[in-house]
């Protein structure tokens, strides 16, 4: 079974992720953007406030296609548990938004980078969407970079409403305004109840 860890920067995908690790000793836990070299390309591009939005995209995406392969897909053959700190959801909320917010001739962004990734990734089963007011987020992210700053968050938080929507099934929104001892042990609950099913 393959679980994401989703939200704004700041939300505490980290610190739930890390806490999971206690519960769970023998999954998988991995994250995007990964530590490989197509992560690193990733981070270069993420630090370049010029950085062409859709080339951007496609070295995300590159990432995410040797993620896959590397180390979702082997683990999920395995019949292994699979928690990833964050995912293609990623992709779609923030890359969304900056080729929403670019002067990039993509009709329908946020469909577009759904529609990269149909012809070859593999769709989680479920997704935790930590939920977190922008201002809220960007105050805990310490608005680092360039993907921090207010408005640009306020954009991705209404493309993960507008996936949410879309596939309510699949998410389970955990209020990330609560103290970090209360949102881990809900975030717990939501991850047994679902292993379980
Ligand atoms: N529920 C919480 N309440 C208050 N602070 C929190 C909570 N959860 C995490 N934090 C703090 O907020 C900051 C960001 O947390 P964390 O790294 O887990 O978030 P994240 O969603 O992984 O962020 P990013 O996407 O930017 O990596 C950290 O300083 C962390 O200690
Ligand atoms: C996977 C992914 C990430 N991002 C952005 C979101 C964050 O601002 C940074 C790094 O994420 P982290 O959780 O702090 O490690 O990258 C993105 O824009 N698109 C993606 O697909």
């Amino acid at each position: 079974m393959l679980i994401t860890l989703e939200g704004l920067d700041g939300s505490g995908k980290t610190t739930v992720w890390e806490a999971l690790q206690d519960v769970y000793p023998d999954a998988t836990f991995t994250c995007e953007p990964t530590d490989s070299w197509y992560g690193e390309a990733v981070s270069r591009s993420m630090a370049d406030s010029e950085a062409d939005p859709l080339a951007e995209l496609f070295l995300y995406t590159a990432d995410h296609a040797n993620h896959l392969s590397e180390t979702v897909r082997p683990a999920l053959a395995d019949g292994g548990l699979v928690i990833s700190d964050r995912y293609s959801d990623s992709r779609f909320a923030y890359q969304g938004a900056t080729i929403e917010r670019s002067d990039a001739d993509v009709q329908r962004p946020l469909e577009y980078v759904r529609g990269i990734h149909s012809a070859f990734s593999r769709p989680p089963d479920a997704t935790v969407y930590l939920d977190l007011d922008p201002q809220a987020a960007a105050e805990r992210a310490g608005r680092t970079d360039k993907f921090e700053r207010g408005g640009y968050l306020t954009a991705v938080r209404d493309n993960y409403e507008r996936l949410i929507d879309a596939d309510p099934g699949r998410f389970r929104r955990v209020d990330a305004t609560r103290a970090p001892e209360d949102v881990i042990a809900r975030v717990e609950e939501v991850v047994a109840d679902l292993v379980d099913r």
